[in-house]
């Protein structure tokens, strides 16, 4: 098996995103070394009004030190940072958004949680997601595992006791699936998506719903089916960001022949205005999201 330095050497990948690539893998042990003395919620609030876990603040501290630190950064945004970080905004050839720590409310039950990043060339980070040179979640399950893109498929590395990523699989394809998962309350659910909902169940879908995104979209990944966040009564925006969890997890889905929505548009076609702002999600195999988006109001 290959180790993530040979994959990203073979793809041709730009020397300078395969160091910050796996300079941000790497922190995985540190990460998970983390957990068990983080285990309660901070006293503090991130932008999205969420109250912070300890392992939110840590995880955030932590990476934004290794990425500055790393002179390949210019601009960081994160979900537990209000405003976007200036590194080395004159040298830093990349910008990086992300979501330090996903899953949050299942640190204090040890279910699966991660990390989620995106990576564009400049200093900006209000972008499309089309536009993202790099995409990756770090999932702390029973293995610790990198999913990666670099916009040539999707790859899939595990962390051995020698703290070297090996590749499990290469140019993953996500299947028309029959498993989904979907956030929100149930009598808030808007009838356009019960509806949705009611139908794929009645065609056999099961529900996998874990409330972990990244644990959530990687089943997807590898079996195929729906993951939705979606508007509710109250609640036009959903949950999830746009920036750090949509556009990272969509642009993977898409380079897996997946797709992601925001229940009529692609969401990698849209652009940010806010870096905080929210969206609908719907992510999974590309059929599902096509018949959804035919969908009438
Ligand atoms: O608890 P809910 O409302 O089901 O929401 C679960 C969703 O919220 C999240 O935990 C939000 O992400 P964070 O944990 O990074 O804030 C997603 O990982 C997950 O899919
Ligand atoms: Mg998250
Ligand atoms: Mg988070």
């Amino acid at each position: 098996m290959i180790t993530v330095q040979e994959y990203l050497s073979e793809k041709g990948c730009e020397e300078d995103l395969a160091r910050l690539i796996c300079l941000i893998a790497e922190q995985a042990g540190p990460i998970r070394r983390a957990f068990i003395s983080n285990q309660r919620y901070a006293a503090s609030l991130n932008t999205s009004g969420e109250v912070q876990a300890e392992m939110d603040t840590w995880s955030d501290r932590h990476l934004t030190q290794q990425l500055a630190a790393s002179g390949l950064v210019s601009r960081i945004a994160s979900e537990e940072q209000d405003e976007v970080f200036e590194c080395n905004a004159s040298f830093g050839k990349y910008s990086v958004v992300m979501d330090p720590l996903d899953g949050s409310s299942l640190i204090a039950v040890n279910l699966a949680v991660g990390t989620i990043v995106g990576i564009y060339e400049g200093c900006s980070v209000l972008r499309k997601g089309k536009e993202m040179k790099a995409a990756l979640y770090l999932l702390y399950g029973p293995m610790t595992t990198l999913t990666l893109s670099i916009g040539s498929g999707v790859a899939l590395f595990s962390l051995d006791d020698d703290g070297r990523y090996l590749l499990m699989e290469d140019t993953i394809r996500m299947p028309e699936g029959t498993i989904y998962g979907s956030g929100g309350e149930r009598p808030k659910w808007t009838k356009k998506h019960a509806s949705f909902i009611a139908a794929l169940e009645a065609e056999g879908a099961k529900s996998r719903y874990s409330g972990s995104f990244v644990a959530d979209f990687h089943q997807i990944l590898k079996y195929g089916g729906l993951y939705a966040y979606p508007a509710a009564l109250g609640k036009p925006d959903g949950k999830l960001r746009l920036v750090f969890e949509a556009q990272p997890i969509g642009f993977l889905a898409r380079e897996a022949g997946g797709r992601i929505s925001n229940g009529s548009t692609d969401i990698l076609e849209i652009m940010p205005e806010k870096v905080h702002q929210k969206t609908p999600i719907y992510v999974g195999s590309r059929g599902i999201i096509e018949r959804l988006e035919a969908l009438q109001e």
